[in-house]
């Protein structure tokens, strides 16, 4: 006879909905993406945790799986103060960059993949801090569904850049001169609806206190990445860009037709 399904099994079994088989929305493919990063972690690891839709699901997953013991003594290191909120919600024990001896493994989403792996991130408004911490570690395991392969960076929406408040108009004058003449370029200041003022619209203002220029590229960037990506760092003002290169070292997709891959950088 078998026994009752304990808290473990429960939480070992990955629902109906997120596997394969019944794959129907974005959502769910995004929580396959997910729940398949979460396999690769093991105890005792320090995580860096990733910001936005799709990393929201992997934190739900490891929040389970430390309340049933299937994974101990992991720890995280949160990209944003939202991520942060959520993780302390689930129970994972937060860390600070730098109070870690080191990051094992960080598993994020992203805005957009390339064939080589380089990525756009930072559309949530938390490149600085990604950047930052998937940076540090070992593997960064990034986890998309199929929606968010690309042929080229910039071919779905904005690239972002965070820039310091002081001058942000000036810095923007700045990043617009680096694609001086290029057809289809243009680039604003991202703003939001204004919640206690007068008027409308109010910048950005990231976890760091910056603001956001938006970079858009009518069909993506062409050009070697590398040196825009150094010509827009070498502008006094700017603090990082969302465009993530050579970071990533695996890329887990959940594709439409039910199938999983995992991407490994050459
Ligand atoms: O870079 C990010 C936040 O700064 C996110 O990872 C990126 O925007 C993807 O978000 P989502 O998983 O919600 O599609």
């Amino acid at each position: 006879m078998g026994s009752a399904a304990s808290p473990l099994d429960a939480a070992l079994v990955v629902p109906p909905s997120a596997t394969a088989a019944a794959v129907v929305t974005q959502e769910e493919l995004k929580r396959v993406a997910a729940y398949r990063a979460v396999e690769m972690v093991e105890s005792g690891m320090t995580l860096g945790l990733g910001t936005g839709s799709t990393a929201a699901h992997a934190l739900d997953r490891l929040g389970d799986l430390l309340r049933c013991g299937a994974l101990r003594g992991v720890a995280g290191v949160p990209t944003s103060l939202k991520t942060e909120a959520h993780a302390a919600r689930e129970g994972i024990p937060i860390l600070a960059l730098g109070e870690a001896p080191g990051i094992h493994l960080s598993i994020d989403g992203a805005d957009e993949v390339d064939p080589e792996l380089n990525l756009v991130k930072g559309r949530g408004g938390s490149l600085l801090r990604e950047k930052m911490i998937e940076g540090a570690g070992k593997r960064f395991v990034v986890i998309v569904d199929e929606s968010k392969l690309v042929p080229r960076l910039g071919c779905t929406g904005a690239v972002p850049v965070e820039v310091v408040p002081f001058g942000c108009f000036h810095t923007l004058g700045l990043i617009r001169k680096v694609f001086d003449g290029l057809p289809g370029f243009s680039a604003r200041l991202r703003t939001v609806a204004a919640k206690d003022t007068a008027a409308k619209e109010v910048p950005f203002v990231t976890d760091n206190g910056n603001y956001i220029v938006e970079m858009f590229f009518d069909d993506g960037i062409r050009g070697d990445l590398r040196e825009i990506s150094d010509r827009l760092l070498q502008i006094t003002g700017v603090v990082e860009h969302g465009m993530f290169l050579g970071l990533a070292t695996e890329v887990v997709v959940a594709k439409k037709d039910g199938s999983v891959i995992v991407l490994d950088k050459k």
